[in-house]
């Protein structure tokens, strides 16, 4: 238990910037406040649109997604999940606007660094051990807002990668329950993915169980 556990803290595992534009920060996120996020994920899963794995040219992801705000499918934004239920996505909280802002002004070590952002969308993400995203780039996006990604739950292995293609050079990171990892500016477009959710890592305390939740905000610059 408290290997796990310890495994989550950030003892030795300083904040980083990874390429410019793209910092990780480990255990950004108290246990108290990700075991909160996760009860709102509760509740988002008895929402007007259920959690379920989008097709990306026919094939289904192995990962789940729930959306805030904005419904995300693959290439498109709208706010009704068309290819779904067709319901409208709950609204985007506040809060979340004001958790975005803290990350961008603690991952850059700015006070201004949120000053223009406005995050409009949540993409919630939920993995199992079997779970994967192959290499790629948030583009469906008008905004090239940073976006900001926060991991709770079982650790999984993130590969980050160059703005050109999904090969080489990239770097694998653990990105533990807690972790908060901002891209933007010039790693806005850098192709990035998650090669492995290692199972049985979710430290005690962090609200999950079994399985990966990753939420990214964003800011899609789209009116409507
Ligand atoms: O799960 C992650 O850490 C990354 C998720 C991601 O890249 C996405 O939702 O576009
Ligand atoms: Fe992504």
């Amino acid at each position: 238990m408290s290997d796990v556990l310890f495994g989550a803290e950030p003892i030795d595992r300083p904040r980083r910037e990874l390429a410019p534009g793209a910092v990780w920060v480990p255990g950004w996120l108290t246990f108290e406040q990700q075991a909160w996020i996760v009860a709102r994920f509760h509740d988002w899963l008895a929402g007007p649109v259920p959690i379920r794995a989008a097709k990306v040219r026919g094939h289904e992801m192995s990962v789940q997604t729930v959306c805030l705000g904005w419904h995300w499918r693959p290439y498109a934004y709208s706010r009704e999940a068309v290819d779904v239920n067709g319901n409208r996505v709950l609204p985007f909280p506040d809060w979340m606007v004001r958790l975005g802002r803290r990350a961008l002004v603690e991952a850059y070590e700015d006070p201004r660094a949120a000053d223009e952002y406005t995050p409009d969308t949540a993409l919630v993400n939920l993995y199992d051990d079997s779970a994967r995203m192959g290499m790629h780039q948030d583009k469906d996006e008008v905004s090239r807002a940073p976006v900001v990604s926060l991991s709770i739950g079982d650790t999984c292995t993130f590969r980050f990668g160059n703005t050109e293609d999904r090969g080489r050079p990239y770097e694998d990171i653990a990105l533990a329950s807690g972790d908060l990892f901002v891209f933007g500016g010039p790693s806005r477009l850098a192709y990035h993915g998650v090669t492995k959710v290692h199972s049985g890592t979710a430290p005690y305390g962090c609200g999950v169980e079994a399985g990966r939740i990753n939420i990214t905000l964003r800011e899609t610059g789209l009116r409507g």
